[in-house]
Protein backbone atom coordinates (compact mmCIF):
# COMPACT_ATOMS: atom_id res chain seq x y z
CA UNK A 1 0.00 0.00 0.00
CA UNK A 2 1.57 3.74 -0.88
CA UNK A 3 2.31 5.32 2.54
CA UNK A 4 0.38 8.82 2.31
CA UNK A 5 2.24 12.37 2.95
CA UNK A 6 2.32 13.85 6.08
CA UNK A 7 -0.16 16.57 6.42
CA UNK A 8 1.45 20.09 5.46
CA UNK A 9 0.97 21.35 8.94
CA UNK A 10 2.88 18.76 10.20
CA UNK A 11 6.06 18.97 8.17
CA UNK A 12 6.35 22.10 7.69
CA UNK A 13 4.68 23.54 10.89
CA UNK A 14 7.97 23.53 13.05
CA UNK A 15 9.70 25.65 10.62
CA UNK A 16 7.03 28.00 10.89
CA UNK A 17 6.49 28.23 14.11
CA UNK A 18 10.21 28.52 14.65
CA UNK A 19 10.48 31.33 11.94
CA UNK A 20 7.05 33.41 14.16
CA UNK A 21 9.44 33.17 17.69
CA UNK A 22 12.60 34.56 15.60
CA UNK A 23 10.09 37.66 13.66
CA UNK A 24 8.59 37.94 17.59
CA UNK A 25 11.67 38.57 19.26
CA UNK A 26 13.15 40.98 16.39
CA UNK A 27 9.72 42.83 17.16
CA UNK A 28 10.10 42.52 20.84
CA UNK A 29 14.14 44.01 20.97
CA UNK A 30 13.09 47.12 18.29
CA UNK A 31 10.58 48.28 20.34
CA UNK A 32 12.39 47.92 23.16
CA UNK A 33 15.01 50.25 21.80
CA UNK A 34 12.39 52.67 20.64
CA UNK A 35 10.45 52.70 23.87
CA UNK A 36 13.72 52.55 25.79
CA UNK A 37 13.36 56.84 26.65
CA UNK A 38 9.82 56.10 27.75
CA UNK A 39 10.28 53.57 29.76
CA UNK A 40 13.48 55.31 31.47
CA UNK A 41 11.15 58.14 32.39
CA UNK A 42 8.26 56.30 33.40
CA UNK A 43 10.85 54.24 35.62
CA UNK A 44 12.39 58.03 37.23
CA UNK A 45 8.71 59.22 37.41
CA UNK A 46 8.11 56.16 40.08
CA UNK A 47 11.12 56.61 41.67
CA UNK A 48 10.59 60.86 41.97
CA UNK A 49 7.22 59.53 42.84
CA UNK A 50 8.22 56.93 46.37
CA UNK A 51 11.28 59.97 47.26
CA UNK A 52 8.11 62.06 47.61
CA UNK A 53 5.69 59.30 49.48
CA UNK A 54 9.03 58.76 52.41
CA UNK A 55 9.41 62.64 52.00
CA UNK A 56 5.93 63.19 53.29
CA UNK A 57 5.78 60.38 55.46
CA UNK A 58 9.23 61.18 57.14
CA UNK A 59 7.86 64.63 57.66
CA UNK A 60 6.59 65.38 60.99
CA UNK A 61 2.77 65.84 60.98
CA UNK A 62 2.97 69.20 62.33
CA UNK A 63 5.62 70.42 59.80
CA UNK A 64 3.51 69.33 57.02
CA UNK A 65 0.65 72.07 56.56
CA UNK A 66 3.80 74.50 55.96
CA UNK A 67 5.75 72.28 53.65
CA UNK A 68 1.77 71.66 51.59
CA UNK A 69 1.54 75.48 51.83
CA UNK A 70 5.16 76.25 50.33
CA UNK A 71 4.42 73.46 47.78
CA UNK A 72 1.42 75.31 46.33
CA UNK A 73 3.02 78.87 46.23
CA UNK A 74 5.51 77.07 44.02
CA UNK A 75 3.10 75.57 41.51
CA UNK A 76 1.27 78.87 41.90
CA UNK A 77 4.26 81.17 41.22
CA UNK A 78 5.16 78.54 38.16
CA UNK A 79 1.85 78.36 36.71
CA UNK A 80 1.51 82.27 36.30
CA UNK A 81 5.34 82.78 35.51
CA UNK A 82 5.85 83.14 30.99
CA UNK A 83 6.40 79.68 29.80
CA UNK A 84 6.15 78.30 33.38
CA UNK A 85 4.23 74.97 32.69
CA UNK A 86 6.36 74.10 29.51
CA UNK A 87 9.84 74.88 31.83
CA UNK A 88 8.51 72.69 34.75
CA UNK A 89 7.29 69.77 32.91
CA UNK A 90 10.84 69.85 30.89
CA UNK A 91 12.73 70.54 34.04
CA UNK A 92 10.29 67.19 35.88
CA UNK A 93 11.33 65.28 32.24
CA UNK A 94 14.67 65.83 32.57
CA UNK A 95 14.83 64.91 36.90
CA UNK A 96 12.62 61.43 36.11
CA UNK A 97 15.24 60.68 32.95
CA UNK A 98 18.33 61.25 35.59
CA UNK A 99 16.87 59.23 38.05
CA UNK A 100 15.18 56.58 35.76
CA UNK A 101 18.47 55.61 34.03
CA UNK A 102 19.79 51.79 34.36
CA UNK A 103 22.03 52.16 37.52
CA UNK A 104 23.36 48.56 37.69
CA UNK A 105 27.16 48.57 38.15
CA UNK A 106 28.40 46.71 34.93
CA UNK A 107 29.86 43.38 35.40
CA UNK A 108 33.46 42.88 36.10
CA UNK A 109 35.10 42.24 32.80
CA UNK A 110 36.79 39.50 34.31
CA UNK A 111 38.83 38.54 36.83
CA UNK A 112 41.21 40.25 38.76
CA UNK A 113 45.21 39.72 39.15
CA UNK A 114 45.15 37.34 41.97
CA UNK A 115 41.76 35.67 40.14
CA UNK A 116 43.94 35.19 36.99
CA UNK A 117 46.73 34.06 38.71
CA UNK A 118 45.10 31.27 40.01
CA UNK A 119 43.61 30.15 36.84
CA UNK A 120 47.00 30.42 35.16
CA UNK A 121 48.52 27.87 37.83
CA UNK A 122 45.72 25.44 37.42
CA UNK A 123 45.80 25.46 33.76
CA UNK A 124 49.82 25.07 33.87
CA UNK A 125 49.26 22.31 36.42
CA UNK A 126 47.06 21.00 33.58
CA UNK A 127 49.29 20.87 30.95
CA UNK A 128 51.58 17.17 31.57
CA UNK A 129 48.10 15.57 31.59
CA UNK A 130 46.78 17.19 28.89
CA UNK A 131 49.08 17.51 26.41
CA UNK A 132 50.55 15.33 24.14
CA UNK A 133 54.38 15.96 21.81
CA UNK A 134 52.40 14.78 18.66
CA UNK A 135 49.31 17.36 19.11
CA UNK A 136 50.12 20.24 16.20
CA UNK A 137 47.72 22.68 18.21
CA UNK A 138 47.49 21.40 21.82
CA UNK A 139 45.14 23.52 24.14
CA UNK A 140 47.27 22.92 27.16
CA UNK A 141 51.12 23.88 26.31
CA UNK A 142 53.27 25.72 29.20
CA UNK A 143 52.44 29.61 28.63
CA UNK A 144 49.86 29.10 26.74
CA UNK A 145 46.66 30.85 26.82
CA UNK A 146 44.45 29.37 29.80
CA UNK A 147 40.86 31.63 28.48
CA UNK A 148 39.95 29.22 25.82
CA UNK A 149 40.48 26.28 28.24
CA UNK A 150 38.31 28.05 30.91
CA UNK A 151 35.01 28.48 29.47
CA UNK A 152 33.54 29.63 32.78
CA UNK A 153 35.04 29.77 36.18
CA UNK A 154 33.42 31.49 39.42
CA UNK A 155 35.12 32.36 42.50
CA UNK A 156 33.96 32.59 45.74
CA UNK A 157 34.22 35.56 48.66
CA UNK A 158 37.63 34.05 49.48
CA UNK A 159 39.15 34.34 46.41
CA UNK A 160 39.38 30.72 45.67
CA UNK A 161 37.66 28.91 42.41
CA UNK A 162 33.78 27.43 43.30
CA UNK A 163 32.77 26.37 39.65
CA UNK A 164 34.89 26.06 36.86
CA UNK A 165 34.48 24.60 33.02
CA UNK A 166 37.14 23.04 31.89
CA UNK A 167 37.71 22.02 27.77
CA UNK A 168 40.04 18.96 27.18
CA UNK A 169 41.56 17.50 24.43
CA UNK A 170 39.24 14.65 22.73
CA UNK A 171 42.41 12.04 23.08
CA UNK A 172 42.91 12.44 27.00
CA UNK A 173 41.40 8.97 28.41
CA UNK A 174 38.26 10.15 30.34
CA UNK A 175 36.87 6.85 30.29
CA UNK A 176 39.24 5.48 32.58
CA UNK A 177 39.14 5.95 36.42
CA UNK A 178 42.64 5.92 37.49
CA UNK A 179 43.04 9.19 34.36
CA UNK A 180 40.22 10.85 35.98
CA UNK A 181 41.13 10.54 39.31
CA UNK A 182 44.70 11.63 38.41
CA UNK A 183 42.69 15.06 36.95
CA UNK A 184 40.29 15.35 40.50
CA UNK A 185 42.87 15.10 42.81
CA UNK A 186 45.47 17.63 41.27
CA UNK A 187 42.66 20.18 40.70
CA UNK A 188 41.31 19.29 44.38
CA UNK A 189 44.66 20.09 45.60
CA UNK A 190 45.59 23.21 43.49
CA UNK A 191 41.57 24.52 44.39
CA UNK A 192 41.96 24.33 48.26
CA UNK A 193 41.52 21.38 50.28
CA UNK A 194 39.46 21.32 53.33
CA UNK A 195 35.92 21.29 50.53
CA UNK A 196 33.92 19.05 49.02
CA UNK A 197 33.64 19.37 44.96
CA UNK A 198 32.08 17.39 42.26
CA UNK A 199 33.34 16.46 38.92
CA UNK A 200 31.04 16.05 36.28
CA UNK A 201 32.82 14.76 33.17
CA UNK A 202 30.80 15.43 29.86
CA UNK A 203 32.53 13.18 28.05
CA UNK A 204 30.77 13.89 24.46
CA UNK A 205 31.79 17.63 24.40
CA UNK A 206 35.11 16.91 26.17
CA UNK A 207 34.49 19.04 29.38
CA UNK A 208 34.60 18.59 32.91
CA UNK A 209 32.57 20.65 35.32
CA UNK A 210 34.11 20.94 38.72
CA UNK A 211 31.81 22.66 41.54
CA UNK A 212 32.47 23.29 45.25
CA UNK A 213 29.16 22.07 47.69
CA UNK A 214 28.06 23.73 49.93
CA UNK A 215 28.62 21.93 53.26
CA UNK A 216 24.87 20.15 54.38
CA UNK A 217 22.79 21.57 57.18
CA UNK A 218 23.78 20.18 60.72
CA UNK A 219 20.88 21.98 62.17
CA UNK A 220 18.45 19.14 61.29
CA UNK A 221 16.76 17.97 64.38
CA UNK A 222 14.11 14.91 64.89
CA UNK A 223 10.97 15.20 63.27
CA UNK A 224 7.94 13.92 61.53
CA UNK A 225 8.61 13.82 57.95
CA UNK A 226 6.09 14.16 55.26
CA UNK A 227 6.61 10.51 53.39
CA UNK A 228 4.21 7.74 52.68
CA UNK A 229 4.06 4.56 54.60
CA UNK A 230 7.36 2.18 53.51
CA UNK A 231 9.59 5.37 52.72
CA UNK A 232 11.63 6.49 55.27
CA UNK A 233 13.86 9.43 55.36
CA UNK A 234 17.64 8.97 55.78
CA UNK A 235 18.67 12.29 55.74
CA UNK A 236 19.53 15.49 53.93
CA UNK A 237 21.35 15.33 50.43
CA UNK A 238 21.81 17.76 47.91
CA UNK A 239 19.28 19.53 45.79
CA UNK A 240 21.17 18.21 42.34
CA UNK A 241 20.89 14.31 43.39
CA UNK A 242 17.41 13.72 44.11
CA UNK A 243 13.53 14.84 42.43
CA UNK A 244 11.96 16.03 45.41
CA UNK A 245 11.58 18.06 48.49
CA UNK A 246 10.63 18.11 52.26
CA UNK A 247 9.25 20.81 53.89
CA UNK A 248 11.02 20.46 57.27
CA UNK A 249 11.08 22.82 60.51
CA UNK A 250 14.43 24.25 61.56
CA UNK A 251 14.02 25.75 64.99
CA UNK A 252 11.37 28.26 64.23
CA UNK A 253 12.04 28.17 60.29
CA UNK A 254 10.44 25.98 57.54
CA UNK A 255 12.31 25.05 54.59
CA UNK A 256 12.33 22.54 51.88
CA UNK A 257 15.58 20.58 51.40
CA UNK A 258 15.73 17.62 49.25
CA UNK A 259 15.91 13.96 51.56
CA UNK A 260 17.09 10.41 50.45
CA UNK A 261 13.91 8.64 50.82
CA UNK A 262 14.57 4.79 51.03
CA UNK A 263 11.31 3.32 49.82
CA UNK A 264 10.74 -0.71 51.67
CA UNK A 265 8.10 -3.05 51.86
CA UNK A 266 6.81 -5.31 49.19
CA UNK A 267 7.89 -3.56 46.03
CA UNK A 268 11.04 -2.35 47.24
CA UNK A 269 13.81 -3.08 45.13
CA UNK A 270 16.44 -2.34 48.18
CA UNK A 271 14.75 -4.22 50.68
CA UNK A 272 17.06 -3.81 53.27
CA UNK A 273 19.64 -1.67 54.76
CA UNK A 274 23.42 -1.96 55.72
CA UNK A 275 24.70 1.39 57.75
CA UNK A 276 28.81 1.16 58.43
CA UNK A 277 30.79 4.00 59.90
CA UNK A 278 33.46 4.16 62.68
CA UNK A 279 32.78 4.36 66.26
CA UNK A 280 31.24 8.17 66.58
CA UNK A 281 30.32 8.70 63.22
CA UNK A 282 26.47 8.20 63.96
CA UNK A 283 25.07 4.60 63.07
CA UNK A 284 23.30 4.59 66.38
CA UNK A 285 21.73 7.49 65.61
CA UNK A 286 20.82 6.58 62.33
CA UNK A 287 19.04 4.03 63.33
CA UNK A 288 16.80 5.33 66.28
CA UNK A 289 16.27 7.50 63.59
CA UNK A 290 14.84 5.26 61.13
CA UNK A 291 13.54 3.27 64.03
CA UNK A 292 10.96 6.05 65.04
CA UNK A 293 9.89 6.46 61.25
CA UNK A 294 9.40 2.63 61.00
CA UNK A 295 7.17 2.63 64.38
CA UNK A 296 4.96 4.56 62.69
CA UNK A 297 3.24 1.94 60.75
CA UNK A 298 4.95 -1.11 61.98
CA UNK A 299 6.47 -3.17 64.79
CA UNK A 300 10.16 -3.40 65.12
CA UNK A 301 12.46 -5.88 67.51
CA UNK A 302 15.60 -3.82 67.93
CA UNK A 303 18.74 -6.31 69.03
CA UNK A 304 21.59 -4.20 70.04
CA UNK A 305 25.02 -5.67 70.20
CA UNK A 306 26.93 -2.37 71.83
CA UNK A 307 25.56 -3.27 75.32
CA UNK A 308 25.22 0.51 75.68
CA UNK A 309 21.45 0.80 76.16
CA UNK A 310 21.33 3.63 73.42
CA UNK A 311 17.72 2.35 72.47
CA UNK A 312 16.51 2.08 76.28
CA UNK A 313 13.94 5.25 75.61
CA UNK A 314 12.22 2.84 73.01
CA UNK A 315 11.55 -0.13 75.51
CA UNK A 316 7.93 -0.76 76.67
CA UNK A 317 6.82 1.56 73.87
CA UNK A 318 3.91 0.57 71.57
CA UNK A 319 5.08 -1.50 68.73
CA UNK A 320 8.33 -1.83 69.84
CA UNK A 321 8.39 -5.67 70.45
CA UNK A 322 11.92 -6.32 72.60
CA UNK A 323 15.43 -4.40 72.95
CA UNK A 324 17.59 -7.47 73.42
CA UNK A 325 20.79 -6.73 74.59
CA UNK A 326 22.70 -9.75 75.44
CA UNK A 327 22.91 -13.00 73.15
CA UNK A 328 20.24 -15.12 74.78
CA UNK A 329 17.54 -12.62 73.99
CA UNK A 330 19.08 -11.68 70.53
CA UNK A 331 19.02 -15.18 69.91
CA UNK A 332 15.66 -15.35 70.97
CA UNK A 333 13.59 -12.88 69.30
CA UNK A 334 15.89 -13.53 66.18
CA UNK A 335 14.42 -17.06 66.13
CA UNK A 336 11.17 -16.21 66.87
CA UNK A 337 11.52 -12.96 63.84
CA UNK A 338 12.96 -16.29 61.50
CA UNK A 339 9.60 -17.92 62.03
CA UNK A 340 7.37 -14.88 61.82
CA UNK A 341 8.81 -14.60 58.19
CA UNK A 342 7.97 -17.97 57.42
CA UNK A 343 4.89 -17.89 58.98
CA UNK A 344 3.92 -15.09 56.48
CA UNK A 345 5.14 -16.17 53.79
CA UNK A 346 3.10 -19.61 54.22
CA UNK A 347 0.39 -17.62 55.62
CA UNK A 348 0.24 -15.28 52.52
CA UNK A 349 0.69 -18.22 50.15
CA UNK A 350 -2.35 -19.75 51.02
CA UNK A 351 -4.68 -16.56 50.88
CA UNK A 352 -3.41 -16.90 47.43
CA UNK A 353 -3.53 -19.62 46.13
CA UNK A 354 -7.40 -19.46 47.81
CA UNK A 355 -7.71 -16.84 46.25
CA UNK A 356 -8.15 -14.15 49.10
CA UNK A 357 -6.01 -11.46 50.19
CA UNK A 358 -3.11 -11.76 52.38
CA UNK A 359 -4.62 -12.47 56.00
CA UNK A 360 -4.75 -9.42 57.89
CA UNK A 361 -2.04 -10.30 60.37
CA UNK A 362 0.73 -10.57 58.12
CA UNK A 363 0.38 -7.15 56.45
CA UNK A 364 1.57 -4.89 59.48
CA UNK A 365 5.33 -4.11 58.51
CA UNK A 366 7.62 -6.01 61.09
CA UNK A 367 11.56 -4.49 61.18
CA UNK A 368 14.45 -5.99 62.88
CA UNK A 369 16.99 -3.44 63.55
CA UNK A 370 20.52 -4.89 64.98
CA UNK A 371 23.19 -2.69 66.26
CA UNK A 372 27.05 -4.33 65.73
CA UNK A 373 25.97 -8.20 65.46
CA UNK A 374 29.49 -8.97 64.90
CA UNK A 375 29.68 -8.45 68.85
CA UNK A 376 26.61 -10.37 69.84
CA UNK A 377 28.23 -13.36 67.35
CA UNK A 378 31.06 -12.56 69.36
CA UNK A 379 29.70 -13.29 72.49
CA UNK A 380 27.43 -16.14 71.47
CA UNK A 381 30.43 -18.16 70.00
CA UNK A 382 31.91 -17.82 73.65
CA UNK A 383 28.86 -18.69 75.57
CA UNK A 384 28.85 -21.95 72.72
CA UNK A 385 25.85 -20.92 71.09
CA UNK A 386 25.17 -20.30 67.30
CA UNK A 387 25.42 -16.73 65.31
CA UNK A 388 22.48 -14.50 65.89
CA UNK A 389 23.29 -13.38 62.11
CA UNK A 390 22.50 -16.94 61.02
CA UNK A 391 19.04 -16.51 62.14
CA UNK A 392 18.79 -13.35 59.89
CA UNK A 393 18.97 -15.86 56.80
CA UNK A 394 15.41 -15.89 56.29
CA UNK A 395 14.05 -12.74 56.95
CA UNK A 396 17.03 -11.42 54.65
CA UNK A 397 16.06 -13.95 51.65
CA UNK A 398 12.39 -13.69 52.23
CA UNK A 399 11.42 -10.51 54.25
CA UNK A 400 10.37 -8.64 51.12
CA UNK A 401 7.54 -10.73 50.21
CA UNK A 402 6.83 -11.05 53.75
CA UNK A 403 6.78 -7.76 54.88
CA UNK A 404 9.81 -7.95 57.15
CA UNK A 405 12.48 -5.44 56.67
CA UNK A 406 16.07 -5.92 58.16
CA UNK A 407 18.55 -3.30 59.12
CA UNK A 408 21.98 -3.61 60.02
CA UNK A 409 24.66 -0.98 61.63
CA UNK A 410 28.42 -2.16 61.88
CA UNK A 411 31.67 -0.26 62.57
CA UNK A 412 34.32 -0.89 59.41
CA UNK A 413 36.60 -3.25 61.69
CA UNK A 414 34.22 -5.59 62.02
CA UNK A 415 33.12 -5.61 57.88
CA UNK A 416 34.59 -9.33 57.11
CA UNK A 417 32.34 -10.34 60.26
CA UNK A 418 29.22 -10.15 58.24
CA UNK A 419 27.71 -12.90 56.90
CA UNK A 420 27.61 -13.40 53.40
CA UNK A 421 23.46 -12.82 53.51
CA UNK A 422 23.65 -9.88 55.35
CA UNK A 423 25.96 -8.51 52.36
CA UNK A 424 24.30 -9.88 49.68
CA UNK A 425 20.61 -8.70 50.56
CA UNK A 426 21.27 -5.49 51.80
CA UNK A 427 21.32 -3.02 48.73
CA UNK A 428 20.49 -0.21 50.46
CA UNK A 429 23.78 1.12 51.97
CA UNK A 430 24.89 3.76 54.11
CA UNK A 431 28.60 4.99 55.02
CA UNK A 432 29.17 7.51 58.00
CA UNK A 433 32.32 9.34 58.91
CA UNK A 434 35.10 9.93 57.71
CA UNK A 435 36.25 8.04 55.16
CA UNK A 436 38.43 7.36 52.12
CA UNK A 437 37.15 6.44 48.22
CA UNK A 438 38.68 2.92 48.48
CA UNK A 439 36.20 2.35 51.51
CA UNK A 440 33.33 4.57 50.23
CA UNK A 441 33.77 2.49 46.94
CA UNK A 442 34.08 -1.18 49.03
CA UNK A 443 31.01 -0.50 50.63
CA UNK A 444 28.74 1.49 48.18
CA UNK A 445 29.81 -0.34 45.12
CA UNK A 446 31.04 2.80 43.40
CA UNK A 447 32.86 5.64 44.54
CA UNK A 448 30.98 9.11 45.18
CA UNK A 449 31.06 11.86 42.37
CA UNK A 450 32.47 14.75 45.33
CA UNK A 451 35.39 14.51 46.99
CA UNK A 452 35.74 12.93 50.51
CA UNK A 453 35.88 16.30 53.30
CA UNK A 454 38.72 15.41 55.55
CA UNK A 455 36.94 16.94 58.72
CA UNK A 456 32.81 15.68 58.62
CA UNK A 457 30.23 16.46 62.00
CA UNK A 458 28.64 13.21 63.14
CA UNK A 459 25.58 11.82 61.24
CA UNK A 460 27.53 13.28 57.31
CA UNK A 461 28.12 10.48 54.77
CA UNK A 462 27.14 9.22 51.58
CA UNK A 463 24.05 6.99 50.92
CA UNK A 464 23.80 4.69 48.17
CA UNK A 465 19.69 2.60 47.01
CA UNK A 466 20.69 -0.28 45.01
CA UNK A 467 22.22 0.68 42.19
CA UNK A 468 21.78 4.45 42.17
CA UNK A 469 23.78 7.03 42.20
CA UNK A 470 26.06 8.02 45.13
CA UNK A 471 23.96 10.89 47.59
CA UNK A 472 25.77 12.59 50.50
CA UNK A 473 24.19 12.51 53.41
CA UNK A 474 23.23 14.26 57.05
CA UNK A 475 21.15 12.18 59.21
CA UNK A 476 18.76 14.42 61.54
CA UNK A 477 20.28 14.78 64.71
CA UNK A 478 18.41 12.14 66.78
CA UNK A 479 20.36 11.51 69.86
CA UNK A 480 19.72 9.18 72.83
CA UNK A 481 16.87 11.60 75.06
CA UNK A 482 18.24 9.82 78.13
CA UNK A 483 22.06 10.80 77.54
CA UNK A 484 22.96 13.55 79.63
CA UNK A 485 24.92 15.24 77.04
CA UNK A 486 21.60 15.60 74.78
CA UNK A 487 20.52 18.94 74.71
CA UNK A 488 16.78 19.72 76.03
CA UNK A 489 15.72 20.93 72.25
CA UNK A 490 17.01 17.88 71.09
CA UNK A 491 15.24 15.49 73.83
CA UNK A 492 12.61 17.08 73.13
CA UNK A 493 12.25 16.39 69.81
CA UNK A 494 12.85 12.40 70.04
CA UNK A 495 10.47 12.35 73.17
CA UNK A 496 7.89 14.12 71.30
CA UNK A 497 8.14 11.03 68.80
CA UNK A 498 8.05 8.20 70.67
CA UNK A 499 4.96 6.22 71.27
CA UNK A 500 3.48 6.38 73.91
CA UNK A 501 4.40 2.92 76.71
CA UNK A 502 2.09 -0.13 76.23
CA UNK A 503 -0.51 -0.96 78.66
CA UNK A 504 0.44 -3.25 80.79
CA UNK A 505 -1.44 -6.05 79.98
CA UNK A 506 -1.07 -7.54 83.28
CA UNK A 507 -1.29 -6.47 87.30
CA UNK A 508 2.73 -5.86 87.19
CA UNK A 509 3.07 -2.13 87.33
CA UNK A 510 4.90 -0.60 84.51
CA UNK A 511 8.59 -0.35 85.42
CA UNK A 512 10.81 2.48 83.34
CA UNK A 513 12.95 -0.15 80.85
CA UNK A 514 16.56 -0.63 82.14
CA UNK A 515 18.88 -2.35 80.05
CA UNK A 516 20.38 -5.48 81.03
CA UNK A 517 23.94 -5.56 80.17
CA UNK A 518 24.20 -8.61 81.79
CA UNK A 519 22.80 -12.04 80.34
CA UNK A 520 20.85 -10.54 77.28
CA UNK A 521 17.55 -10.16 79.32
CA UNK A 522 15.03 -8.17 77.49
CA UNK A 523 15.14 -4.28 78.33
CA UNK A 524 12.11 -3.49 77.56
CA UNK A 525 8.94 -5.58 75.97
CA UNK A 526 5.98 -5.13 75.15
CA UNK A 527 3.60 -7.79 72.44
CA UNK A 528 2.58 -4.53 70.20
CA UNK A 529 2.33 -6.57 67.14
CA UNK A 530 -1.01 -8.29 65.75
CA UNK A 531 0.63 -12.11 66.43
CA UNK A 532 2.23 -13.47 69.34
CA UNK A 533 5.01 -11.25 69.89
CA UNK A 534 8.60 -12.34 71.76
CA UNK A 535 6.83 -12.03 74.84
CA UNK A 536 8.40 -15.40 75.66
CA UNK A 537 12.04 -14.02 75.27
CA UNK A 538 11.00 -11.31 78.31
CA UNK A 539 10.17 -14.54 80.30
CA UNK A 540 12.86 -16.43 79.66
CA UNK A 541 14.60 -13.33 79.28
N1 LIG B 1 23.10 13.20 62.81
C1 LIG B 1 23.63 13.65 63.91
N2 LIG B 1 23.50 14.94 64.23
C2 LIG B 1 24.05 15.44 65.36
N3 LIG B 1 24.76 14.67 66.25
C3 LIG B 1 24.91 13.39 65.98
C4 LIG B 1 24.37 12.80 64.80
N4 LIG B 1 24.70 11.51 64.78
C5 LIG B 1 25.40 11.29 65.90
N5 LIG B 1 25.53 12.40 66.62
C6 LIG B 1 26.24 12.53 67.90
O1 LIG B 1 27.49 11.87 67.81
C7 LIG B 1 27.71 11.04 68.92
C8 LIG B 1 27.91 9.59 68.50
O2 LIG B 1 26.73 9.14 67.87
P1 LIG B 1 26.32 7.60 67.82
O3 LIG B 1 26.30 7.00 69.18
O4 LIG B 1 25.10 7.52 67.01
O5 LIG B 1 27.56 7.04 67.02
P2 LIG B 1 27.95 5.53 66.72
O6 LIG B 1 28.44 5.49 65.32
O7 LIG B 1 26.84 4.61 67.07
O8 LIG B 1 29.16 5.33 67.67
P3 LIG B 1 29.28 4.37 68.93
O9 LIG B 1 29.17 2.99 68.38
O10 LIG B 1 30.63 4.71 69.45
O11 LIG B 1 28.15 4.74 69.86
C9 LIG B 1 26.51 11.22 69.85
O12 LIG B 1 26.83 12.20 70.82
C10 LIG B 1 25.44 11.73 68.95
O13 LIG B 1 24.52 12.56 69.61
Amino acid sequence: MARRPLPRILSTGSAQIARGRDLARTAADSATDVLHPLITMSRGLRRLAAAGRRKWADTPKDRRGPLLFLVASVVLVVALVPYGPLLAVITLMSAAAWHGRDRTPPAPAGPDEAQTKRLESLYEALVPYFSVPEDPAPLYAHGGEWEKAFPSYEFDDSGRVCHLSIHYPAYFTDGEPDARARIEQLLHAKSGRGREYRFEWDEEGNLLTVTVLPPLPTDVAAQRFVTAPGEIVLGLTDPAGVPRTLPLTFGEERRDVPPVVWRTGTRSTEPHLLVVGDPGSGTTTLLRSVVLQALQHGDVLIVEGGGTGEFACLGGRDGVLAVECGPAGALAGLEWAANETERRLIAANRARQAGHAPPEDTRRPLWIVLDRPTVLGHLSAAEGRVDPQSLLQVPLRHGRAAGVTVVVAEQFDALDSLSDAVRDHTRARVVLGPASTDRLEAVLGSPPRTTPAPDVPPGRGYARLGSGPVHRLQVPATPDPYDEATSETHRQAVLSLLPPHTAPTDAAPAAEPVPDPGDGAASGMASGGPVAAPVAVTAEG
